[in-house]
C-alpha cells in the first residue's frame, strides 16, 4: 500500500509517496515559486525496475491549486501512483492546529471548517494547506485525508512556558498563547537523535534547532516538548530568513503610530520583508555566507544575529533543563550551514558545549553527524530531517486506530 504526502508551505509544495511496509519513498519531488513567472518542478522516482528517474521543468505554477494538480497528474503519467485502490491515505502537513487540534484527524466537514477558522493564525501558510486538501479530495474522493500538525508535538508545554503576560481574558477567551510550529521536525528528530544516543526517548534531553526558512527551538525533557521559540505564530523566536523574529512588543505600535503603517503592512514588513532578508537584502543563507565571506558587512550582521540568537535560545533552554543530552541541528540551514552551527556553539566550553571543527566540516546523511568532540558533555548533532516521512507514519495510523 501507499501513502501521498503534501506539505504545502507558503510559495511550493514538497510531496514524498511512500511505500507503507518498508517506507520506502517511491517517489518525490516539489513545485517551488508558485504565483511567480516561472516555476520550479522537480520529480524523482522508481520505477517499476528500481531505477531512480528524475524529471523537472521550470513551466509557470500560478496557484496551490495547478501545483496539486500537476503533481498528481505527473505521478499518473509516469505510472507511479497506479491504482487508487492501492493508496491508504493522504497525509497533509498543517503548521496551525489552533487550540482544538492536538492529534492528527481524518479531514471531514467540520475539520475543514475548524481548518477556515485559524486561518488568520498562519496566513502565510493555512491557505496552501487547504488548497492541498480540497485538490486532494477532488482527485480522490474515496481516500482519506488526514491533517498532521506543526503545533501537536509542543501541546505538552506547561503554561509557564505557553502563556503570555498579558490580561487572562485574551486566553481563556480569544486563545491567545505560545502555539510552536515545526513540531513534526522538532519529534522526528528527536526520535532519531534517542537512536543515536542509545537511550529511550523518554530519557533524553534535547534542545533541537529546526533551522530552515522558519525557524524555531525546542527544549524538550524526558522526551517531551518544555518549551519552544515560536508563539502564537511563526513570527516569534530566532530571526529567520524573512521574518524578523523575537524584537520589544512596542515596534509595532511605534511603526502604526509614527509611521503611519495600518496591520496589513506591518505584517507584511515583520514576515516578509526582515530577518537576513530585511538585515542585508538576502534570504539565502547560501548567499549571505558568501557575502559575509567576500567581507560585506550587512552579511556579516545578519550571520552575527542570526547566530547570537541561536547562542542566545541554547542559554536559556540549558537553564531550563538543567541538564542536555544532545543539541540537535537541522532543516536546509541546521543540515548544510557548517558556519551557522560553529557560530551558535561558539564560547559555550563552559557549559560543556564542546565543537569539533574538522567533523562539523562533514556533510551529514540520513545516519546523523556527530559534531562534538569526544570530551563534549553536550552531544552535538546533525539529523536530516523528513517531515514527511513521520507526516506518513502518522497519517497512516490515524487510518488504521479509526478502522480497529
Ligand atoms: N548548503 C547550504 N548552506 C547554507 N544554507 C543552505 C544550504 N542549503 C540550503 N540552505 C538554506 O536552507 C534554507 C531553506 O531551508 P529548508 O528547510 O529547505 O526550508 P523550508 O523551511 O522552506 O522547508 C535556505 O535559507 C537555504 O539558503
Ligand atoms: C511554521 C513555519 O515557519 O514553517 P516553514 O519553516 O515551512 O515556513
Ligand atoms: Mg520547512
Amino acid at each position: 500500500m501507499k501513502v501521498l504526502v503534501l506539505n504545502s508551505g507558503s510559495s511550493s509544495i514538497k510531496y514524498q509517496l511512500f511505500r507503507s511496509e518498508d517506507w520506502t519513498a517511491i517517489a518525490s519531488g516539489m513545485v517551488a515559486r508558485i504565483g511567480e513567472t516561472e516555476g520550479e518542478m522537480r520529480l524523482e522516482w522508481l520505477d517499476a525496475d528500481g531505477v531512480m528517474q528524475r524529471d523537472q521543468n521550470d513551466l509557470a505554477v500560478p496557484s496551490h491549486q495547478e501545483g496539486i494538480d500537476f503533481i498528481v497528474e505527473t505521478l499518473q503519467s509516469h505510472g507511479v501512483l497506479g491504482d487508487v485502490s492501492e493508496l491508504s491515505a493522504i497525509g497533509h502537513r498543517v503548521v496551525h492546529g489552533g487550540p482544538h487540534f492536538k492529534h492528527p484527524v481524518i479531514v471531514d466537514a467540520d475539520v475543514l471548517a475548524e481548518l477556515h477558522e485559524v486561518i488568520p493564525l498562519a496566513p502565510l501558510h493555512n491557505p496552501g494547506h487547504l488548497a492541498g486538501i480540497e485538490v486532494s479530495r477532488k482527485h480522490f474522493p474515496s481516500v482519506p485525508s488526514v491533517v498532521v500538525f506543526d503545533t501537536a508535538f509542543h501541546q505538552t508545554m506547561p503554561p509557564t512556558a505557553y502563556r503570555y503576560a498579558i490580561p487572562e481574558y485574551l486566553y481563556t477567551e480569544h486563545r491567545i498563547r505560545r502555539y510552536g510550529f515545526h513540531g513534526t521536525s522538532h519529534h522526528y528528530v528527536a526520535k532519531r537523535a534517542a537512536e543515536l544516543l542509545d537511550k529511550p526517548l523518554e530519557q533524553c534531553n534535547l534542545i533541537t534547532m529546526h533551522l530552515g526558512n522558519g525557524a524555531s527551538a525546542s527544549a524538550i525533557r524526558n522526551g517531551r516538548c518544555v518549551d519552544t521559540s515560536m508563539g502564537l505564530t511563526p513570527l516569534e523566536g530566532l530571526m529567520m530568513g524573512t521574518r524578523c523574529g523575537d524584537m520589544d512588543p512596542a515596534v509595532p505600535i511605534y511603526l502604526s503610530k509614527h509611521l503611519g503603517l495600518n496591520a496589513e503592512a506591518i505584517d507584511h514588513m515583520l514576515n516578509r520583508q526582515s530577518g537576513l532578508l530585511g538585515i542585508c537584502g538576502v534570504n539565502d543563507m547560501r548567499e549571505v555566507v558568501r557575502l559575509a565571506e567576500r567581507g560585506n558587512e550587512r552579511a556579516e550582521l545578519a550571520l552575527g544575529m542570526m547566530t547570537h540568537r541561536l547562542k542566545k535560545y541554547i542559554g536559556a533552554y540549558y537553564a531550563e533543563l538543567g541538564a542536555v543530552d544532545a543539541i540537535v541541528f537541522t532543516g536546509g540551514i541546521g543540515e548544510n550551514s557548517a558556519e551557522v552551527r560553529a557560530g551558535a556553539c561558539a564560547g559555550l566550553e563552559a557549559l560543556g558545549i564542546e565543537l569539533d571543527a574538522a567533523a562539523n566540516a562533514g556533510r551529514a546523511d540520513e545516519a546523523g553527524l556527530c559534531i562534538s568532540t569526544a570530551e563534549s558533555r553536550v552531544q552535538l548533532w546533525v539529523i536530516p530531517t523528513n517531515e514527511e516521512l513521520e507526516i506518513a507514519q502518522q497519517t497512516l495510523a490515524t487510518v488504521e486506530r479509526k478502522r480497529r
